[in-house]
């Protein structure tokens, strides 16, 4: 993460903050803009009126002509009353508008990345977070910041100008008093700012030990474990840590406002009595004096808010460069620049000495492997641990392009095809399915967003996943919501609100999911009874049986007796395909399946036979 970006990134940023901010809000930021700059003149206008006043009584000018001034005069003190609180109002509507807009524009981004790759790259995850953090009101704390500093400008400049005419050397002697200050109040921002970045590991380590042991998944283990107290620990040291390195820079601020705002009280000190014996020798008016008096603080005040809003600027502007980059990410995976029209499935899918690691640094996962699926046939891919089938089914997916090789269907290569459109033509059980805060029946229609209300073909797919008896057996069947998170305040009240499933229950939710898409032309379904009794394991896979008949499917399962009747079976081992056959023909051959069955089958045979 950077703490430093070039002047036109810089400036990019300002641009595309104010043209977000605009195009959300395109009568309110005018407003928010007007009101900001008068709040830059109106300080400066009523040190003229006080100064105009004070001379006019000195020299006894009739009340009459001095009426209209007074009445200026208080008219400026309702304005920056009544400022403020227009303003926030405007500020307040301009953020929730820029929020609608820039989470649209976020997420949309986010819906470009097809891929995983980028999501897993632990930076741009740092990255999305602060974009998500920053996207909602960042572009208009941008343009606060940047408004802020301009309104400052304004009250320095006026306040400087108006004493460049009544005296030099009072110009000189604000100036004196405030240049100073301004540049070490900005190298005081800028070490904070890198200071803050600096402990940023730290307070993520912290943010992590803080949600672990408040999370839910986590409780179990954190309790059975005893990890509590472990956990609260290194929680206490990271937060500690950064507090140390945040103390220091507090003590330097500290030093060095101190002796900043000495420094200027003396200089300020030395203006007015100079100023004072300039009025009693009779070359400076009373108005005069009381200009002074008002530009030396309004400077001052105004350069403070110029170094607050400067460094607060820094900070939105990286920030939002993180929401900016997210938001301007090309798609993650390559788009064929003419994709072809993907045909349904007809001769079948190949994998064509397929390469694939996970990035470069890490090891290959598949070292050239070659397979067919015949449409119409099922392949059941086995092999110990990490052999690497999850990722053959990734990679069919599109989720990864191989390194080297290719994957064809119908024998073309699916880096050539419309990505959303090869997806529509797959359904898919993953070993790490979700699970959805949402109703039982959501959870099923997901699987075809368009068949979402067809309660029909919901309830169907439940029957085949044999999860429709544990939907209707919950408070309101379908419509139950499977959560533990309060929706509204009606669900609040609601004491069927909640209904949490078991493991497997959920797993035939899931598979009830995929089964909404059977009409699709692959069927993917990767460890899909690992979850299930073992009743429920047979009626499934007797009901995967029945619908895998004729349909292009690929199964991966550990318990090698539910894919004993694909068509072929896949033994990876090493990064390749070490045996492929039917079970009879890897039986007879006497190699990994055969040992890793009957290794299996033994585990049954005892107990049956002993
Ligand atoms: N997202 C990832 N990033 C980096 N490495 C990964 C990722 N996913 C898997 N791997 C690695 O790839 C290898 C193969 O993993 P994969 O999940 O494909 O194995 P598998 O055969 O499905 O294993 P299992 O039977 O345990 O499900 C493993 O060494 C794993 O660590």
């Amino acid at each position: 993460m950077t703490t430093s970006l070039g002047a036109r990134r810089v400036l990019a940023l300002l641009v595309s903050a104010f043209g977000l901010t605009y195009r959300a809000a395109r009568a309110g930021t005018p407003a928010y803009v007007v009101l900001g700059l008068l709040g830059g003149v109106v300080p400066l206008a009523a040190a003229w009126c006080t100064k105009i006043l004070l001379d006019g009584l000195a020299a006894g000018t009739a009340w009459a002509a001095l009426v209209p001034w007074a009445v200026v005069l208080a008219a400026t003190g309702l304005v920056s009353g009544l400022l403020p609180v227009a303003s926030q109002y405007l500020r307040q509507r301009l953020d929730r508008s820029v929020a609608v807009l820039t989470m649209d524009r976020l997420y949309r981004a986010m819906d470009r990345l097809t891929g995983l790759a980028r999501m897993e790259d632990p930076r741009f995850r740092d990255k999305l977070q602060l974009a998500q953090q920053t996207g909602r009101n960042g572009p208009g704390r941008l343009v606060d910041d940047g408004l802020g500093a301009v309104q400052a400008a304004i009250t320095t400049g006026g306040f400087l100008a108006t004493l460049l005419v009544l005296n030099t050397g009072m110009a000189v002697i604000v100036l004196l008093a405030a240049v100073p200050a301004l540049i070490a109040h900005l190298r005081l921002s800028r070490a904070r700012a890198e200071v803050m970045w600096s402990i940023t590991p730290a307070e993520r380590r912290e943010a992590f030990y803080a949600e672990l042991l408040s999370s839910l998944d986590a409780a179990k283990e954190l309790r059975l474990l005893g990890l509590g107290d472990l956990f609260r620990r290194r929680m206490l040291v990271e937060l500690t840590a950064a507090h140390a390195v945040v103390e220091g820079q507090d003590r330097r601020d500290a030093r060095a406002q101190g002796l900043l705002a000495g420094l200027t009280a003396l200089v300020s000190a030395a203006g007015l009595v100079w100023s004072v014996w300039l009025a009693a020798a009779g070359s400076l008016s009373i108005g005069d004096v009381a200009m002074f008096v008002a530009a030396v603080a309004g400077v001052q005040s105004a350069s403070q808010s110029l170094v607050h809003n400067l460094a607060s600027a820094h900070h939105s502007v990286l920030l939002f460069h993180h929401y900016r980059e997210i938001e301007e990410q090309p798609t993650d995976l390559p788009v064929a620049v003419a994709p072809a029209e993907i045909p349904a499935l007809r001769s079948g899918i190949e994998l064509r000495d397929v390469w694939f690691r996970y990035a470069d640094d890490q090891p290959w996962v598949l070292r050239g492997v070659n397979l067919t699926i015949p449409h119409g046939t099922s392949l059941a891919l086995v092999g110990l641990n990490g052999a690497g089938k999850s990722t053959i089914v990734k990679l069919l997916c599109r989720f990864y392009d191989p390194c080297r090789g290719a994957i064809l269907w119908d024998g073309a290569d699916l880096r050539s095809l419309p990505v959303e459109d090869l997806r529509a033509r797959i359904g898919a059980v993953f070993q790490d399915y979700m699970r959805y805060d949402l109703s039982a029946a959501e959870n099923i229609g997901l699987g075809d967003v368009s068949s979402m209300d067809d309660r029909e073909r919901v309830v169907a797919a439940a029957h085949r996943a044999g999860a429709h008896d544990v939907v209707t057996a919950l408070p309101r069947g379908y419509d139950t919501l499977l959560s533990r998170l309060y929706f509204d305040e009606a669900d609040r009240e609601d004491p069927e609100t909640g209904v949490l499933l078991s493991g497997g229950q959920w797993q035939r939710l899931a598979l009830a999911r995929a089964f909404l898409r059977d009409r699709r032309d692959l069927m993917i379904l990767d460890e899909p009874s690992s979850g299930l009794d073992a009743q429920a394991e047979h009626e499934v896979h007797s009901s995967l049986r029945r619908h895998r008949e004729g349909a292009t499917s690929v199964l991966i399962s550990h318990r090698l007796g539910t894919v004993r009747d694909a068509d072929v079976i896949a033994v990876l081992a090493g990064g390749q395909v070490a045996e492929r056959g039917t079970h009879e023909e890897l039986m007879a051959g006497g190699g990994e399946y055969a040992r890793l069955f009957r290794l299996q089958a033994s585990g049954y045979d005892e107990v049956v036979t002993g």
